[in-house]
């Protein structure tokens, strides 16, 4: 298989921000696009049309285009698990048969939610949601950021084993009133089974006859769900092809369909397909994910960057960062090929970031004056997602966008200390609104960039070996059967004596 080569991309001429815009009064158009109801800036990424096209030639060599359509056509381009990833086909776009069988999954989460909402259960008011990494980042995203105006259920997603988080949940619902959703893609995770088992017995000691008979469980592996205890009736399934952190579109996203509406999952579904669809048909130079992945690439690569930091201005989103690492670290931080060799370039850097304007209070200093460059992206909304009066959101708006001049344009003074050298890149995403179409073609477009990137890079993005080592110790650390460094067992003493 090609490895990539960067050379043509590290020879790119490294004109300042500020050249490139008075070099170009077409800047903002050739590197901008509306997708979704979302406009894409990355005029002030240090991205040119010289850029673009280097970066395609290695999309080319990369073989991008043929694995794209892999992706979408369903072969198993997790090669070293043997599995398709299918996300897509769960909000339509996929093979066809991958499709009708998520379509099938999505019906029965619908007789479900059908049922829930006609009391078939009893009476539901709270949803507590079990589950982790994938299983809880995706859902607590979606109905954080889209069911503030909706009091169908409460919902509380716990995903920590640590029992404050727990506790946290059970001391604010009524256990009579409370439908326990499992979510785990392999029902075997040690944590999500550990809370499910502390809320059973919460249940049983709150007063509940049949606890068993208020527990749903979202998984792939419906048949340890059974065995768990769940009825086959309330198992909602989902493909093995379907990975964790790419699954908030199956049945992982029950409590966001239950708590905004089916019609609200169905919308989110089908932004996510307009992004996919756009994906897969527009030229590589005017294609969303495409751009922002040669944009990372080439901040990784060519300027050293280590981190890359996003900015929510919008307090709906304020979850995105964290679903964000999962997603892109998780996918891309390997350290070999899809073909298992060593590679010698940087692979995924850092994804961290916050809210702001919050952040711009805390963390912004080192992004306009140390000595790390950051590419920071910023997502904002035109329409407010609150009622107060228009000052508050044109606050807000406003500064995220000084913010992305003063980084480029920088300030010089006679006081170094305070002087702002620019040159500091930016990309920019305005949605229009914060509804579900346009949270699912945002979420989509971030799952087909971190695909972009690993195809560049030539890795695989769709297993996650790494965490596995860590979970087997601590296992075997509550079995007592491993020999552990003096340290280790220095604090395993102190804790438990
Ligand atoms: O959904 P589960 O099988 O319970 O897995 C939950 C999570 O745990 C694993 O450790 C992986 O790192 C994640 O990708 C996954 O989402």
């Amino acid at each position: 298989m090609a490895l990539p080569d960067w050379t043509p991309i590290q020879a790119l001429d490294r004109a300042p921000l500020t050249d490139l815009f008075a070099a170009d009064p077409g800047r903002v158009e050739a590197l901008s696009a509306d997708v979704a109801g979302i406009r894409f800036d990355w005029s002030k990424t240090h991205l040119t049309a010289e850029a673009v096209a280097a970066f395609a030639t290695l999309a080319d060599r990369m073989g991008l285009a043929a694995k794209r359509d892999a992706l979408f056509a369903g072969a198993a381009i997790n090669n070293t698990e043997g599995r398709a990833a299918e996300h897509s086909a769960e909000r339509g776009e996929g093979a066809p048969e991958s499709v009708a069988r998520a379509r099938g999954f999505h019906a029965r989460m619908r007789g479900l939610i059908d049922a829930i909402e006609a009391d078939a259960l009893g009476p539901v008011r709270h949803i507590l949601h079990i589950g982790i990494g994938g299983s809880a980042l995706g859902p607590d995203v979606l109905v954080d950021a889209l069911g503030r105006d909706t009091d169908r259920y409460d919902v509380a997603i716990v995903s920590n084993v640590d029992g404050v988080a727990l506790e946290e949940a059970m001391d604010r619902f009524d256990p009579q009133a409370t439908l326990l959703a499992i979510a785990s893609k392999t029902f075997t995770t040690t944590e999500t089974m550990l809370n499910a088992q502390s809320a059973l017995e919460w249940m049983t000691a709150g007063g509940v006859e049949d606890p068993y008979g208020r527990v749903v469980a979202l998984t792939a592996a419906p048949d340890k769900a059974v065995e768990w205890g769940v009825d086959e009736t309330r198992v909602l399934p989902f493909s093995e092809n379907v990975g964790g952190r790419y699954s908030l579109w199956s049945s992982i996203g029950f409590p966001a369909a239950l708590a905004l509406g089916w019609d609200a999952f169905e919308e989110l579904l089908e932004g996510a397909a307009e992004m996919d669809r756009h994906f897969r048909l527009t030229s590589l130079s005017h294609n969303a994910p495409v751009l922002a992945a040669f944009a990372d690439l080439y901040y990784t690569q060519v300027r050293g960057c280590e981190t890359r930091a996003t900015f929510a201005y919008d307090e709906r989103l304020r979850l995105l960062p964290s679903y964000l690492q999962q997603l892109e670290m998780e996918s891309n931080g390997k350290r070999v090929t899809a073909e298992g060799q060593p590679v010698d370039w940087p692979t995924a850097p850092i994804t961290w970031g916050g809210v702001g304007t919050d952040a711009q209070h805390a963390v912004f200093q080192l992004l306009h004056q140390g000595t790390r460059l950051v590419p920071v992206e910023f997502i904002g909304v035109i329409e407010a997602g609150d009622s107060l009066a228009d000052d508050h959101h044109r606050q807000l708006l406003l500064n995220m966008f000084a913010q992305g001049a003063a980084l480029m344009a920088g300030r010089d003074a006679e006081d170094k200390a305070r002087a702002y050298p620019g040159d500091r890149p930016s990309s920019t995403l305005l949605l229009d609104r914060l509804d579900p179409r346009t949270l699912g073609a945002l979420l989509a477009f971030y799952e087909q960039r971190t695909f972009v990137n690993a195809v560049l890079l030539g890795i695989n993005p769709f297993d996650q070996f790494g965490v596995e080592l860590g979970k087997e110790m601590a296992k075997a650390a509550d079995k007592g059967g491993l020999a552990f460094d003096a340290s280790t067992t220095d604090l395993i003493r102190r804790a438990f004596g």
